[in-house]
């Protein structure tokens, strides 16, 4: 079947079970095939094609509310609702999104990219339907993992007690980005190893039903029977006891039980969970076996090898400049403690817990308790490091107030994926952390240029002992520089002048280093001579520093990969402000006042002008030329 031309899910309601296997084989080849191009989440959406499919057969969406958990495995959804024709854009620049996004369609009914929110949006949504007195159905779709989530078992709480119609999809493929972790994976693996129970006790009600009611005995007996029962074969316990109807463990790879399964929790009132057992990577070779990962998200690659196509030799990836540095730390230093909240891939720090495994501890999706968790090692003397993307510390914001900044607690943060991060778009950019970050008392904020400073930054947090401390890194490869054999720290606070120059000063940092560079050089081509500025602490700020430079009355830009409002820039701002240089003709560059969607950063960087030429177009009409001096 050419997918490119299906418009409607409609089509999937006369389709037997042949032609459901036919079109889940064709959707197969067609992730295989579009991905290999465009990379993406194929795992994830590999697991979930029969499942999608079955959803859209038994349910009419939009009608019926279709929202899928993190929304990284909605590729079939999209396919089936009319987008089959631009996978070739997908999380390209202006392209498809890759995650669920209701301006390209009435069928993305909620929007995801963080983990563990649609059940709280699907309660919202039920309360919503039956205050309006409406009569669909809502069905959140979400992973073991993201069932991990905080979040999600608050929602759980609420459903269960308001006993709300909402139909739980739990897709159980036994992974989060690597083998998911918790008591509750362990629970759902004692599910999964039961047997079928909601349709036996459906099944002996229909049998209940049919003796004549000798006095009622018998039946009260039975009744009581079928209640027992529960406590002995129920493989959903758990969910039973908060309030939900239980069925499962459905094959999420057999349609006959996924539509019997679905169909019965379709005539089910109250609070219904689907327990639906898939596998990651299904119907992929390299993915299906892939012991790290099973291909959750990858880039492009040879369909018939598996082999990832990657740039023969790059510099070392961030994360990893980051995780061996305090791997090293971790050798001498007894205190240093590693967490994760469910990234440790992508955070590289898979031979830091080979090395240490008692000092690595990945908490699944949990950033809340991530955060508190360090807090709490922090006041027994131990020196965690909390490595979480910035887009991803969003979620345990209080904490960083509240428990670790409040106690001015020795916690590091490294803060991985700051700044844009390109192919996830406005879910994912790491982009606020400085703002949110710089209002909090006690917190120090730093990043590195490349990865001699970071190997600099990392051993100078682990010595800090004075509160916390982020490092923030973006994601990607360093800049391939040589790294110092001896560590030593840098002091905080203070700033670093890469070049020196007389008419105007340009303050940036991390990323946007080698831009600045590039546009002095430039400029000084044309008799403009440009200081530059490795303003590596965005709190504190060097202020003596700032005091020498403000001083000279020169127009001073600041360069910064994250937003504006409340940023570095805005610092410096402050800065003059109440220092009094009124004069001062300050001007800033970074991410606008709105959410930065999808494409390759250098697209972005162009989308929103944090270019090279953008810091000369700025500078020149900052400083006047010499024949306007003269
Ligand atoms: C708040 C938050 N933390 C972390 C992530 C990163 N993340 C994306 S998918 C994923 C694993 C999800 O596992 P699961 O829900 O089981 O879905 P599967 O990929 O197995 O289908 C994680 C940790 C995220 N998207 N949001
Ligand atoms: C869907 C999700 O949130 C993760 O899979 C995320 O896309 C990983 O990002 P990196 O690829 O930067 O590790
Ligand atoms: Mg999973």
């Amino acid at each position: 079947m050419d997918l490119s031309k299906i418009d409607n899910p409609s089509l999937l309601k006369e389709m037997n079970t042949k032609q459901l296997e036919e079109l889940a084989e064709d959707m197969r080849q067609f992730l295989i095939g579009n991905l290999a191009a465009t990379g993406g989440h194929l795992g994830a959406n590999l697991g979930v094609v029969e499942l999608t499919l079955a959803l859209h057969k038994v349910y009419t969406s939009p009608q019926d509310r279709l929202l899928w958990d993190v929304g990284h495995q909605s590729y079939i959804h999209k396919i089936l609702t009319g987008r089959g024709n631009q996978f070739s854009t997908l999380r390209k620049y202006r392209g498809l999104c890759g995650f669920p996004k209701r301006i390209e369609s009435e069928h993305d009914i909620w929007e995801t990219g963080h983990s563990s929110t649609s059940l709280s949006a699907a309660m919202g949504m039920a309360i919503a339907r039956d205050l309006k007195n409406e009569n669909h159905s809502i069905l959140p779709v979400i992973g073991d993992g993201a069932l991990t989530g905080g979040m999600a078992l608050e929602a759980l709480n609420h459903i269960g007690h308001e006993k709300k119609s909402v139909t739980v999809i739990l897709n159980d493929n036994e992974m989060s980005i690597a083998k998911n972790v918790g008591a509750l994976h362990g629970a759902l693996g004692r599910m999964r190893s039961a047997g079928k129970y909601n349709r036996a006790k459906d099944d002996l009600e229909w049998l209940l039903k049919k003796i004549p009611a000798v006095g009622g005995r018998i039946a009260q007996a039975a009744e009581r029977l079928k209640d027992s029962m529960k406590y002995f074969v129920v493989p959903g316990m758990f969910f039973e006891e908060l309030g939900f109807t239980y069925y499962g463990p459905v094959d999420g790879h057999d349609f006959e039980d996924l539509l019997e399964n679905l169909n019965y929790a379709k005539k089910t009132e109250g609070p219904v969970i689907v327990h639906v057992m898939t596998q990651k990577g299904k119907g992929y070779h390299p993915a299906e076996s892939d012991v790290k990962d099973k291909w959750h998200g990858v880039g492009p690659y040879k369909i018939e090898s598996g082999e990832k196509i990657k740039p023969s030799s790059a510099p070392p990836a961030w994360s990893s400049v980051i995780s061996e540095t305090l791997r090293r730390e971790a050798r001498t230093d007894d205190r240093v403690v590693a967490v994760t909240p469910a990234m440790i891939l992508g955070s590289k720090l898979e031979k830091f817990g080979e090395e240490f495994p008692d000092r690595l501890y990945d908490v699944g999706i949990a950033e809340q308790h991530a955060t508190t968790l360090s807090a709490g090692l922090a006041t027994q003397g131990m020196k965690p490091f909390l490595a979480i993307y910035s887009t991803f510390l969003q979620r345990g914001y209080d904490q960083v107030i509240h428990d670790v900044a409040r106690q001015n607690l020795n916690v590091i943060f490294g803060i991985d994926r700051a700044g844009l991060v390109g192919a996830d778009g406005e879910t994912h950019q790491g982009v606020f952390d400085i703002s949110f970050l710089r209002s909090v008392p006690n917190m120090v904020i730093s990043m590195p240029k490349d990865e001699n400073e970071a190997q600099h930054l990392v051993h100078t947090a682990v010595k800090y002992d004075d509160g916390p401390i982020a490092i923030r890194y973006p994601r990607g490869n360093a800049e391939g520089v040589d790294t110092d054999e001896e560590l030593h720290t840098i002091p905080i606070g203070s700033w670093e002048i890469l070049k020196d120059g007389k008419d105007g000063v340009i303050l940036t940092f991390g990323t946007t280093i080698k831009m600045a560079l590039e546009a002095s050089k430039k400029l000084e081509e044309e008799g403009i001579s440009i200081c530059v500025v490795n303003a590596r602490f965005m709190k504190p700020l060097d202020d003596s520093m700032l005091h020498d430079l403000m001083k000279k009355d020169i127009p001073v830009l600041t360069v910064e990969e994250a937003v504006l409002q409340g940023g570095f820039g805005s610092s410096v701002l402050e800065f003059a402000a109440e220092e009094g240089y009124r004069s001062q003709w300050i001007k800033r560059m970074g991410v606008p006042d709105r959410f930065i969607e999808h494409g390759s950063v250098p697209e972005l960087w162009e989308e929103i002008g944090l270019t090279e030429e953008k810091i000369i177009e700025n500078l020149k009409e900052m400083i006047p030329t010499k024949q306007q001096r003269a």
